[in-house]
């Protein structure tokens, strides 16, 4: 046997090419209007019907079974244990670098997992909240690292999960805004006691360092959204065009600053940023968590899935 060969037949994974894929669920119809789910796409992605029956529904239906297996084992425990029946929530995790479109594939979950009658309350937060205010980011001369594990409270955001498995109803989590590039400092984000929660963000596979906790420990499942780096470079720089022409022109937005530059100008700082801040925690920080996820979506150039690995167990 050729090593590429045991290689395949020892991984954790199953690779399911998209047709194979789209096949698992295609007797299910996608529950999603075409404006809903205009209205769920990101920036630059090719989101439509067929994407959403070809590799959503089948996630979606995947998932269900996940979350009811869940609730059924977890009834079993509590019926051992005498203790009272009370649900948790089922916790998905949304992990992969900047601009690969991790936030259309979370909202596009939530809206179809709160389809199935078992899961009708499915809310989503993202972990930029947990990010540290600019000021603090400033005072530890870490500004230029926003969006590495350091740049993170990572010991609140653990609480909050924490809280969040132990059934507690009603956990509040700290807002960013895209528009500031910052915390903002009175607004909270409530999360009130859902059947799923999806928390999305870049680390969120992370383990702990130390060897302590981290949130991955509190997921039910997790998903890494996964494409060639050149693709989300290419996604980055492209989307960062459509924000200069729309959201920097907000004289309250941060970027204002690039409010008037030329095309090049704009691809030449988009460029940069990628290269020096979202490239090099990509292949530090995110990649390397990819392993760690029970399903990677790998997405080919024109940001469709063309591969789906699950993991054996
Ligand atoms: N500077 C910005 N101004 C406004 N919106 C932004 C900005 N940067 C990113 N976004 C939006 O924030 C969301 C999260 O982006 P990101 O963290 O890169 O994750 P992803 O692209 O994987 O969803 C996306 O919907 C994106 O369009
Ligand atoms: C806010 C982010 C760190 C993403 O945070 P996440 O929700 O993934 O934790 C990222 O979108 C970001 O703004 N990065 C900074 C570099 C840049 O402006 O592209």
């Amino acid at each position: 046997m050729s090593p590429q060969l045991s290689i395949a037949k020892h991984s954790p994974f199953i690779e399911l090419d998209r047709n194979t894929w789209s096949r698992l669920a295609e007797t299910i119809s996608v529950p999603l209007s075409a404006s809903e789910i205009a209205n769920l796409r990101g920036f630059g992605e090719i989101l439509d019907v067929d994407e959403v029956q070809q590799v959503y529904v089948p996630l979606s239906r995947l998932l269900n079974l996940y979350v009811n297996a869940a609730s059924s084992l977890n009834h079993m425990t509590n019926d051992f244990l005498g203790a009272s029946q009370r649900r948790v929530p089922f916790i998905i995790g949304v992990a992969g670098s900047v601009a690969v479109g991790k936030s259309t594939t979370a909202r596009m979950l939530q809206a179809m997992l709160s389809r199935w009658p078992s899961t009708p309350n499915v809310q989503l937060v993202t972990t930029d909240g947990f990010l540290y205010p600019n000021a603090e980011l400033e005072r530890r001369g870490i500004m230029h690292r926003k969006g590495f594990p350091e740049s993170y409270d990572r010991r609140a955001l653990l609480r909050f999960v924490s809280e969040i498995k132990s059934g507690a109803p009603l956990v509040e989590a700290p807002k960013y805004s895209h528009l500031y590039y910052d915390i903002i400092p009175d607004e909270k984000i409530q999360v009130t006691s859902p059947d799923v929660l999806i928390i999305e963000g870049l680390n969120v596979l992370a383990p702990d360092k130390s060897g302590a906790l981290s949130i991955s420990d509190f997921f039910d499942f997790s998903i890494y959204v996964d494409a060639r780096t050149s693709d989300i470079e290419r996604w980055y720089i492209n989307r960062f065009l459509s924000l200069q022409q729309s959201a920097f022109q907000n004289p309250e937005s941060y970027f204002k600053k690039y409010a008037n530059l030329s095309h090049d100008e704009t691809v030449a700082r988009a460029t940069s940023i990628w290269k020096s801040i979202n490239e090099p925690n990509l292949l530090e920080n995110v990649r390397p968590t990819r392993s760690r996820a029970h399903l990677i979506l790998s997405k080919a150039s024109d940001h469709s899935a063309h591969r789906v690995l699950l993991r054996k167990n």
